[in-house]
């Protein structure tokens, strides 16, 4: 027999799972116990469940799922935050919660951690709003068959699942797992309506003069970005993507026309989504923010909306077609037309270099993300935090290969910090990069403990301006202060007990006058240090830490009604 503990390790093995973020508490140690004794997966302790969830997220976005484990009442409730933003980006998180034993209830026993009251059940609907299945184990019979209900419908819808494990349960009998094709099959899209929806595309796309393609964050969700660059490439047409689905389309590729973000755009791609007279749109989401206040919110007949399972245009819907299937079907018949591209070669914009700063110049946030754009790889990954960080990133120019993140959607401030470390735990391999404000670090900046701990490469930009500056730009007011940190004295307490060399780097533009040429030298020796042991010798403030390199950059140029607020 297997244990409900060992079955629900078992799955996540089987899914493809190597890690799972925790926070112990007593509702869930025996649970975590089980989970440990899995050979395929490695346990990864967080600071608190909100960067546990999140930390999840991240993992998610490198891994395709993720799991994360929480104490009852006070773990999961600070975790449905990131569970929500999972939810809201998209990703299948399985988030697992201990609960009070079987009998507590029936015994109106009143426990801690709880509301002080009988009734348990409120975690259960809390979670329901949150993921797309939300399941209590309150048999153990009943742990297979719920368990696998659990992660399927996170696989398929690509959200987050709910599994609520009593403390006296995770060590029960229950039946071994069956084959995990049952949990894995891939649904199919009903054979008529993908013939209908492609042959309505056709003709759609087919008696257009000037047909282009968008691309939306849901792309990855629904695994069709590879069936998308087949159906671009078919069609010859321009193609821009939505900031939320920034290199889900290659960059380097030549049908690449920008990011379509209204009157922030990037490449001049606003001009062609205005100019075409048919757009089909893959996997978008016109959001507030992703459509600059609505004011780029593309309705109307010649817009043709492909969706993870959906597709739909004036006059017709069609359900049950799967985004990739429709993208691949539609790839081999459409007709060819290049209109767009012929027009956009006409007025395609020179690649706009941020000039290169004076040497004895002071650092500002231009200059910084000319740096970071130079260091820019096939294998980086860049993490771009809600706030100024976004426009940074946007307008970066990705290497074919490169992946950019962002969370265009949730936009909850400190998500890139454990995200990224999340991430970086799911693809070592690959070089991360985070570009994060002063505000989003102070909320989430336990991870970077974690970065310590675990000795992840990440690179982290963190763009001081004192203060919530975006929000100075919508709505200023005393409440958009933050207290500065001295964050090379707050690495180094991460520091404590670790003698690696690494290196915090504080290039600070006031006081300490570094040039920008030193962050240059500073950057070039962090990308060193993951290599090779670090050169101590360098002239910037550093204080040693474990191979993790956060790199803070004060922004000289920061508003004069900032600038009094230290
Ligand atoms: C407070 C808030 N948004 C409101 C907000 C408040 N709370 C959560 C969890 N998420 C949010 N987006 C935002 S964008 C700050 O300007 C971020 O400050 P910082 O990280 O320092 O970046 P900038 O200075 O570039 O704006
Ligand atoms: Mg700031």
């Amino acid at each position: 027999m297997a244990t409900v503990g060992s079955y629900l390790a078992t799955r996540l093995a089987q899914i493809g799972l190597r890690h799972h973020f925790v926070v112990p508490g007593d509702y869930n140690l025996v649970l975590l116990d089980k989970l440990a004794l899995n050979p395929h997966l490695t346990q990864v302790g967080c600071a608190n469940e909100l960067n546990c969830a999140f930390s999840a997220e991240g993992y998610a976005r490198a891994h395709g799922a993720a799991a994360c484990v929480v104490t009852f009442s006070v773990g999961a409730m600070s975790a449905f935050d990131g569970i929500g933003g999972a939810y809201a980006e998209n990703l299948p998180v399985i988030l697992i919660s201990g609960s009070p034993n079987t009998n507590d209830a029936g015994a109106f026993h009143l426990l801690h951690h709880t509301l002080g009251t009988h009734d348990f059940k409120y975690q259960l609907e809390m979670a329901r709003k949150v993921t797309c299945a939300a399941v209590v184990i309150d048999r153990a019979s009943d742990a297979p068959r719920l368990i696998d209900h659990a992660i399927r419908s996170a696989l398929l819808a690509s959200k987050p699942a709910y599994i609520e494990i009593p403390t006296n349960l995770a060590a029960a009998p229950c039946a071994h797992p069956g084959p995990i094709s049952a949990v894995l099959a891939p649904e199919k899209s009903d054979p008529d309506s993908l013939a209908a929806a492609i042959d309505v595309a056709v003709s759609f796309l087919g008696n257009k003069l000037k047909p282009m393609l968008l691309a939306g964050s849901k792309l990855r969700a629904a695994r069709a970005e590879k069936a998308f660059l087949e159906l671009a490439e078919a069609t010859g047409c321009a193609v821009a993507v939505m900031p939320g689905s920034k290199s889900f389309f290659p960059e380097q590729h030549p049908q690449y026309i920008g990011v379509y973000w209204g009157d922030v755009s990037t490449k001049a791609a606003n001009n062609m989504i205005d100019w075409s007279d048919g757009i089909l749109c893959a996997g978008t989401v016109f959001t507030d923010y992703s459509t600059v206040g609505w004011t780029a919110d593309l309705k109307g007949p010649q817009i043709f909306t492909a969706d993870m399972d959906h597709i739909s245009v004036t006059g017709y819907d069609f359900s049950r077609v799967l985004l990739a299937d429709f993208l691949s079907g539609l790839a081999n018949k459409i007709k060819y037309n290049d209109a767009t591209m012929v027009e956009y070669s006409r007025f395609r914009p020179n690649p706009t270099l941020q000039p290169t700063a004076e040497p004895e110049a002071t650092l500002r946030r231009g200059e910084v993300a000319r740096q970071v754009q130079g260091i820019l790889t096939p294998n980086s990954t860049l993490f771009v935090e809600t706030g100024d960080s976004w426009f940074n990133g946007v307008q970066m120019d990705l290497p074919d290969g490169a992946r950019f993140e962002i969370e265009m959607q949730w936009g909850h401030i400190g998500w890139s910090v454990p995200s990224s470390f999340g991430y970086a735990v799911g693809a070592p391999n690959r070089k991360t990069i985070v570009m994060v404000g002063d505000g989003s670090f102070q909320v989430t900046v336990q991870e970077v403990s974690q970065m310590v701990r675990l000795n992840l490469p990440i690179l982290i930009i963190l763009m001081n301006n004192y203060g919530y500056t975006i929000e100075v730009e919508i709505h200023d007011g005393s409440y958009n202060n933050i207290k500065n940190w001295d964050y090379a004295a707050l690495i180094e307490t991460f520091n404590a007990g670790i003698d690696h060399i690494t290196q915090l780097v504080e290039v600070d533009s006031t006081g300490d006058v570094v040039a920008h040429r030193q962050l240059q030298e500073a950057i070039h020796k962090l990308q060193l240090a993951v290599e090779t042991p670090f050169d101590t010798s360098m002239r910037l403030r550093f204080q040693p830490l474990q191979n993790i390199v956060v790199l803070i950059a004060l922004e000289n140029g920061i508003l004069p009604s900032l600038a009094a607020r230290k």
